[in-house]
């Protein structure tokens, strides 16, 4: 579904990507880990289409993405949960979703706001959508309320609905439980589970190393650059080069995040 072939970055003369090559199959839930600095965030901007690549490609479902802009890679069924990313305060949790469903209209948001009578009936079908992906995430109820004042996990599940209604064919998780508290995190790695159980493709780039290892069919590990390790998770986190990179950085990332 997604390929990264070679891929690198690098910033001021010094590398944040470096041949980075893998493969995420179609719905399967990839995490990526890596100490402070490995790369990480630089790999996440590579593929949303925020920051492009020096050399190397990017393909989602056999077609390159990586010389369109984010917005166009959003078209071609990139779906993106930004780290800290703000829902839209002054809107309901509704129309929070409906902006993620518009991306993928014609119309667009502006066009749909003006409603001319072409498009009413894509609007509808947009509010359905909407209120699918809020209840997949468990927010229906919530469907009318203002979506400031939101405690964070739900925010955080707010902007997954939103990614959702995009219709993603890869959905890019950037460090999903930052900030978070423990039952958040718990209710968080649940509704990943339920996504992948759903056949949801999932990218996630996170420091929690239990919750990607409690998740990920595979993970690829990430330091100074470069992919040190790729395999299921017993296997990246028994791997030499894993542990010696954690335990490199001069703190137990592994063992406490
Ligand atoms: N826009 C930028 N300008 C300059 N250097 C950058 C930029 N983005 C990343 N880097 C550098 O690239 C390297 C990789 O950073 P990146 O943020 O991708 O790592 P990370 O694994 O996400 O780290 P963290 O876990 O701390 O968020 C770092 O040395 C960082 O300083």
């Amino acid at each position: 579904m997604l390929t990264i072939d070679r891929v690198s970055r690098s910033f001021g003369g010094v590398y944040a990507n470096r041949d980075v090559t893998l493969t995420v199959a179609e719905g399967e839930v990839r995490g990526i880990i890596g100490p402070n600095g490995a790369g990480k965030s630089t790999l996440f901007n590579l593929v949303a289409g925020h920051i492009r690549a020096e050399s190397g490609t990017i393909s989602l479902a056999g077609r390159r993405i990586d010389r369109l802009p984010a917005h166009a890679r959003a078209r071609q069924g990139v779906g993106i949960v930004f780290q800290g990313a703000r829902v839209f305060p002054g809107m309901s949790l509704l129309a929070n979703v409906m902006v993620g469903a518009h991306a993928h209209t014609r119309a667009g948001v502006v066009a749909a706001a003006l409603r001319p009578p072409s498009q009413r009936r894509e609007e509808r079908a947009i509010r359905a959508q909407a209120e699918d992906c809020l209840s997949r995430v468990g927010l229906l109820d919530w469907a009318s309320r203002p979506a400031e004042g939101l405690p964070l996990g739900q925010q955080r599940r707010l902007q997954v609905a939103r990614a959702l209604a995009g219709l993603p064919r890869v959905l890019l998780l950037d460090e999903p439980a930052s900030g978070l508290r423990a039952a958040e995190r718990q209710e968080l790695a649940e509704l990943i589970g339920e996504l992948r159980r759903d056949g949801t493709t999932i990218l996630l780039v996170e420091h929690d190393v239990g919750l990607v290892t409690s998740l990920a069919e595979r993970i690829t590990v990430l330091d100074l650059g470069r992919v040190i390790a790729d395999g299921t998770p017993s296997e990246v986190t028994s791997d030499p080069a894993v542990i010696k990179a954690y335990l490199g950085t001069g703190a137990s990332h592994a063992a406490d995040r």
